[in-house]
């Protein structure tokens, strides 16, 4: 049986609806990388989850029903309040229903040493909900490169290679890789401005943006990674790497989990 790996869904008007989704890269590359049973979790639902407060109970009925989580890119960012900022640029776009699910539930996860793994908007989110906090406009600082897509190319242009990060000699990046670089897409308009507490670096870039990390005293398995490594993982050592890395980690808490609750039933 596939471990299963919950993931966050966006929250968007669409057609005068409120919608709760996932783009579908994610889903596949959780369902091929890492060989695991996608389950798409909703954000926040005002008139259900006021109901089911305190946040934390929903977050721990969330962590006892996954092996692991996916914290997907998107094109929303987090709300700046998160990290002690008033928002810069108020039309940049929001999605509070999902900070609200995913803020504490990345803490609530690395606590319980549930399986983690945060790409572009993720990644970010993981900074913020650890104490970090965000340039909202990445490519205004000084010194530092356009890390945005240039979006008058296509999709395939937008998503392919863009600049080097440096992988950390000792990190489990460098060691999926068997390199101390690679070259990696970029899309993304804010970025790391405080590194969170207690966090290792396991890859930069060039002008010193923090592209990706981990938590080295959590538990479980947990990953950071500002760039897209599921965007055609496939054709790629080091992303291919990662979400085998991630689906053997839920793999591995599948079998505990399961392991103990044969052990309650017959014990
Ligand atoms: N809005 C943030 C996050 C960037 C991000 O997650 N981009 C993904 C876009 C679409 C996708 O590939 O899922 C920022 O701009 O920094």
């Amino acid at each position: 049986m596939r471990p299963v790996i919950g993931v966050i869904s966006d929250v968007k008007a669409l057609g005068g609806h409120i919608v709760h989704g996932v783009t579908e890269k994610y889903i596949y590359a959780v369902a091929r990388g890492a060989q695991a049973m996608p389950v798409l979790l909703p954000g926040t639902v005002s008139a259900v989850d006021a109901d089911m407060a305190p946040e934390r109970a929903v977050v721990e009925e969330i962590l006892d029903t996954v092996d692991a989580l996916f914290l997907p890119g998107s094109p929303s960012n987090v709300g700046p309040q998160h990290y002690g900022d008033l928002p810069h640029d108020p039309p940049l776009p929001a999605d509070p229903h999902r900070d609200d699910i995913s803020l504490p539930l990345i803490r609530a996860a690395l606590e319980r040493g549930v399986p983690l793994f945060g790409v572009c908007r993720g990644f970010q989110e993981m900074n913020v909900a650890l104490g970090g906090t965000l340039f909202q406009k990445l490519y205004e600082q000084p010194g530092r490169f356009d890390h945005r897509e240039d979006s008058g190319l296509d999709i395939e242009g937008q998503y392919a290679p863009a600049h080097e990060v440096m992988l950390a000699a000792d990190g489990l990046l460098a060691s999926l890789a068997g390199a101390t670089s690679w070259r990696v897409n970029s899309l993304h308009g804010q970025g790391v401005a405080r590194l969170a507490p207690d966090v290792v670096v396991e890859a930069q870039a060039a002008d010193g943006t923090i592209e990706a990390f981990r938590v080295p005293d959590a538990p479980g398995f947990n990953m950071a990674i500002q760039w897209h490594p599921e965007w055609r993982f496939w054709q790629d050592k080091l992303s291919s790497g990662i979400f085998t890395a991630f689906g053997a980690a839920a793999r591995l808490a599948a079998e505990r989990r399961r392991g103990g609750a044969r052990l309650k039933a017959t014990g």
